[in-house]
């Protein structure tokens, strides 16, 4: 029987790519469902390509376009709104959801996702920072394996099959150290929109990489791998790594360290997460460790408030991380709107930090009011 996969976020970096995995084991694997949010002409074309079962696009007004787009195959259904996507995912013939859209839009189709009992393929980490254990809670009651798609929780469970409860000493998170690794204190205030997207690694969305050039995005793996591993935070060691090779590395209580290596390509851990625990054969570049210097070097936090503050709402718990991620998905948009300096993303999660109310026991509905309450201060404080 093929694997049934419902895509959520489709016309992204990831979805596309997880479409170009299911293209080349089609013997294996079929599209159920997929959605976007806007992006109508992308997600009719995938549909096309692919027949799901269904599609929906998240922003409602776009939803005549794409049932128009789909006007000649009837026997695709059209859905649209975010209560469709929690609705899809529930549907029964689904064996993996891979969540593949961007920010707090993630977290209520995978709470869905979960109580209908779908394996969870996860890239989309923002569901893990914001609660991550009500995630934990949720997948274990219903039994719910949650596979790391992102690259370097994907070595890191790599690392970790065949360990049964062998005690981690240390998880070894390894980071790119982005576009600005080597700028001074003084150059971040002069960068822009165009210098952060650069990504020296990766090729990845915008939000993701904005991120990554703050080193946010670690701070929001540290925050992902503590819920996903069940380590404390302070056993995650950041390491820059600029060849982004070794994907991340586990070191046990007797010393030894174990990594998972691999050129930067997301196809990979994307694979991995829907074969697990098989391996199967990936067409695209093999790693060729004579091509490669390995280096790595110490984060600096002072210099990437971002991390610091990340590791600080984890530390705080409750609705911190919930904050945290509120405020950066604002200035990370506001920044790509150019309605805010680089220096300026980090000023303003601290501050919204300092004044939203904070809750330490934290329900789902703390995390919409949270999210909601953080939004909104972060753009005052903007003067958005
Ligand atoms: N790209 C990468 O290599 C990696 C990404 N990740 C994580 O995976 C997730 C996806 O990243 P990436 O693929 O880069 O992102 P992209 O921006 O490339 O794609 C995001 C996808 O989500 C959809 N989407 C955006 N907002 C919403 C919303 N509010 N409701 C429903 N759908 C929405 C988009 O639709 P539309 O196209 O219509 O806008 C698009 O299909 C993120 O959480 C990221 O952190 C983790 C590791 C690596
Ligand atoms: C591909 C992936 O998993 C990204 O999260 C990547 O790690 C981003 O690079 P940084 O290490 O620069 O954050
Ligand atoms: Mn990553």
């Amino acid at each position: 029987m093929k694997k049934q996969i419902c895509i959520l976020g489709s016309t992204g970096s990831i979805g596309t790519q997880a479409l170009k995995v299911i293209e080349e084991h089609a013997d294996l694997f079929e599209v159920y469902c997929l959605t976007a949010n806007n992006r109508v002409e992308e997600l009719a074309q995938q549909a096309r390509k692919f027949r799901p079962d269904s599609v929906v696009i998240a922003n409602e007004e776009r939803y005549d376009e794409l049932k128009e787009l789909l006007h000649d195959c009837p026997e695709i259904k059209v859905y649209a709104g975010k209560e469709a996507i929690d609705e899809v995912v529930q549907a029964a013939p689904i064996d993996l959801v891979l969540t593949a859209m961007v920010g707090f839009s993630g977290l209520s189709p995978t709470i869905k996702a979960i109580e209908a009992r779908k394996k969870i393929c996860l890239a989309n980490k923002e569901t893990l920072v914001v609660a991550g254990e009500l995630i934990g809670a949720l997948a274990a009651q219903y039994n719910v394996p949650i596979l790391p798609v992102d690259s370097e929780h994907s070595a890191i469970f790599q690392c970790l099959v065949g360990e049964g409860n062998n005690p981690i000493s240390k998880i070894l998170l390894t980071a790119s150290g982005g576009p600005f690794r080597l700028k001074t204190a003084d150059e971040l205030l002069h960068v822009t929109k165009a210098d952060a997207l650069k990504h020296p690694t990766w090729n990845m969305g915008a939000k993701i990489t904005i991120d990554s050039a703050t080193m946010m995005n670690k701070g929001f793996e540290v925050i992902e791998a503590k819920w996903l591993f069940g380590v404390d935070v302070d056993q995650i060691e950041v390491l820059v790594h600029p060849q982004s090779i070794v994907h991340s590395a586990v070191q046990f209580v007797d010393g030894s360290v174990k990594a998972q290596l691999g050129v930067p390509d997301m196809c990979l851990p994307i694979q991995y997460a829907f074969t697990y625990p098989d391996r199967i054969t990936l067409k695209g570049e093999e790693l060729n460790l004579f091509n490669h210097r390995l280096e790595f070097f110490p984060a600096d936090q002072e210099k990437f408030r971002c991390l610091a503050m990340a590791y600080e709402a984890s530390r705080k718990g409750g609705n911190m991380p919930c904050i945290l991620n509120a405020a950066n998905e604002i200035v990370n948009e506001a920044f790509r709107n150019d309605a805010c300096s680089f220096l300026q993303i980090a000023e303003v999660i601290e501050k919204t930090m300092n004044i939203v109310s904070f809750d330490a026991n934290p329900s789902y509905e703390t995390y919409i009011q949270t999210d909601l309450e953080a939004r909104r201060k972060a753009m005052e404080l903007l003067s958005l």
